[in-house]
């Protein structure tokens, strides 16, 4: 099944077997912008795996594959949670709505990467990302490589608290593998097999593995809780009829000139061989 199979089959399990929470008449959290309650369809345990080699990006729908990128080295680089500087070193807009009075997403996101704490294995001062980076490259066999944007302690200060938000680590011979949990997924918005949250957290593979020296590995996406807001169905119901331009084959490349993780930037990606469906979808993001 190549990527966008996997979008069409979760997207139709969803719409024809998801729970309705509307029906269970119990509160949900999250609303529209007009303040009515965003109710879903949900199935709950929902994982999809990616071989090596397949790039999850759907050609279903244009993604902003870039944008994607950008939030990744946000995160994860600049160990950022200040959505000011996403806005003006990135362009990208989108997490404006979960912005404090300070311009971040308080304890949440890049805060818990820049987070110092004693490493376990050498016992010096250091953050998630870099004791990844050095166990990769000088303990493979490590089975505690993680990374965990959730801090139990810290969860009544983060203005979201981050769906996407555990990877762990494994290498196998020369390959690294990944899997995400994510706890919580918009299929139109980010979650859906190809999507935001697929590809970025693919791309952070292939930057993690070009900086230790393995090849991109098998990628597991897991979704604890996997819906589609019901406003979405009418476009989800486009989106899974597209036939796609049959050219797709999407391959991503990355200046192999870089050798260490701080120093990727935008332009060192490029993608070859994407020509996804150009139908406008006005989304309405649940707040
Ligand atoms: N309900 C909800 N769904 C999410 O996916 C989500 C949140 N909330 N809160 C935090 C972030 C913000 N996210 C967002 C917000 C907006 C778009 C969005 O507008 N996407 C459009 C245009 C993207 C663009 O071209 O820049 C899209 O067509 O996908 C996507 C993800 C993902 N996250
Ligand atoms: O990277 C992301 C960030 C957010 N989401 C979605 C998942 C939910 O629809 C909302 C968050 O609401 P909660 O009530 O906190 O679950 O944002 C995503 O899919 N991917």
């Amino acid at each position: 099944m190549n990527v966008n199979d996997k979008y069409i089959k979760i997207a139709k399990d969803i719409l024809n077997n998801g729970y309705d929470e509307e029906s269970l008449n119990e509160d949900v959290r999250p609303v529209w912008e007009n303040g009515e309650n965003a109710y879903t369809l949900y199935l709950p345990q929902q994982f999809v795996r990616y071989e090596k080699g397949e790039v999850p990006l759907t050609s279903l729908r244009k993604i902003a594959w870039k944008s994607a990128i950008k939030e990744i080295l946000w995160i994860y680089q600049d160990r950022s949670n200040d959505v000011d500087l996403l806005k003006e070193k990135y362009k990208v807009n989108y997490w404006d709505s979960w912005k404090n009075e300070k311009g971040n997403l308080g304890k949440a996101y890049g805060y818990q990467i820049n987070k110092e704490f004693k490493s376990p294995e050498t016992g010096k001062i250091t953050n998630q990302i870099d004791r990844l980076i050095s166990e990769l490259k000088n303990n493979p066999l490590n089975r505690r490589l993680i990374i965990n944007l959730i801090d139990v302690d810290d969860m009544s200060e983060m203005t979201l608290i981050p769906c996407a938000f555990l990877t762990m680590w494994t290498v196998t011979g020369g390959y690294l593998n990944l899997t995400l949990i994510q706890r919580s997924g918009d299929f139109l918005a980010a979650a859906a097999p190809g999507g935001i949250n697929a590809f970025q957290y693919y791309v952070l593979l292939r930057m993690i593995s070009q900086v230790t020296g393995y090849k991109a590995g098998d990628f597991v996406h897991f979704i604890q809780n996997y819906h589609i807001y019901k406003k979405h169905i009418p476009s989800i119901k486009k989106i899974i009829n597209i036939k796609p331009d049959s050219r797709n084959n999407p391959k991503l490349l990355i200046n192999e000139d870089i050798k260490e993780f701080k120093d990727f930037s935008i332009d060192d990606f490029k993608l070859e061989d994407y020509y996804p469906d150009q139908t406008k979808y006005d989304i309405d993001i649940a707040l």
